[in-house]
């Protein structure tokens, strides 16, 4: 059984992309948009700027109270996206329930979007062409290429549809050739279903989710998910009870996370080097 190390990787990641910004006419500027308090979004945040600032990257964070309008928040996100010194925009998610987050993710330049969430992104994705794609999944994909893990013709089960994880991680699968299964909250025998996996991602939210009955023996299992309880940091899956049966597994933490956070400097030099013509 292998535990995929999602920190060492990450440090691999990391190190490609401050050799690239090293490179860089300029250094990519990244302004990370956090609103309210919420805080796991906090620590989230802090993680990724610090590695930001390690890598060379300059860091433009923008700082909003839970009470900030649709109207002060679309003003500074339209700023920054007329700025030419932002090379990129992370509006982190999610926002206090007053305010529309959709319409706030399509005032973000695409080429300016290193969390991939726009329209023009996401459609980008699905269509085939070249773009700027979340995080997560580009980690996740990473992550398994490290391991030397095959996709081509496996067979992936993606427990999750949400536009920051599952479906991304779903379009991204295809374009490497894998038979990709998306499940969801209204799945009928999840279990059943993600045993058929060779690979299988969970992004359900939902703490231990995945138990091992759920796992095909030497299955490769990916836990996206993150909770905070009262015994430390647990994923979406069992990972005591399934590691006894998967091939690989990843460990939370240390295994998804950051990935993601590596997978922004990532994004943050390509968005870069798209809005400078480069
Ligand atoms: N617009 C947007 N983009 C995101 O990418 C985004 C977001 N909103 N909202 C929330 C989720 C969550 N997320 C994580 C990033 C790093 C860790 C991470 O570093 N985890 C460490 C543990 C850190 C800790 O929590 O102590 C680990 O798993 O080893 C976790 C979760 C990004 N997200």
């Amino acid at each position: 059984m292998t535990i995929l190390d999602g920190r060492r990787v990450a440090e691999k990641v990391v190190a490609a992309a401050a050799a690239d910004i090293a490179t860089l006419a300029r250094a990519p500027g990244l302004a990370t948009v956090l609103v309210g308090d919420d805080p796991a979004s906090e620590i989230y945040v802090r993680n990724k700027r610090r590695r930001c600032v390690a890598a060379g990257i300059r860091d433009l964070h923008r700082r909003f109270g839970a009470d900030v309008t649709q109207d002060e928040l679309a003003a500074a996100i339209r700023a920054l996206g007329d700025d030419p010194g932002v090379t990129g925009i992370l509006l982190q998610l999610p926002l206090p329930p007053h305010l529309d987050a959709d319409a706030l993710v399509s005032l973000i330049p695409p080429d300016k979007d290193v969390d991939g969430l726009t329209e023009t992104n996401a459609g980008r994705l699905a269509l085939g062409r070249p773009g700027l794609s979340p995080c997560t999944p580009l980690g996740v994909l990473e992550l398994l290429d490290a391991h030397g893990i095959a996709l081509a013709g496996a067979e992936a089960v993606v427990v999750g549809r949400s536009n920051l994880v599952g479906k991304p991680m779903a379009q991204l699968l295809l374009r490497r050739h894998a038979t990709v299964t998306v499940c969801h909250s209204r799945t009928r025998d999840l279990a059943a279903v993600c045993r058929r996996a060779d690979v299988l991602i969970v992004a359900a939210g939902i703490p231990g989710l995945i138990t091992a009955e759920a796992v095909k023996p030497g299955a490769t299992v990916v836990d996206v998910g993150i909770h905070r309880t009262p015994d430390g940091l647990r994923g979406d899956v069992d990972f005591d009870a399934v590691r006894a049966v998967a091939g690989a597994i990843t460990p939370v933490p240390g295994g998804v996370g950051p990935m993601t956070i590596a997978m922004l400097l990532a994004n943050t030099v390509a968005a870069a080097r798209r809005t400078a013509g480069r």
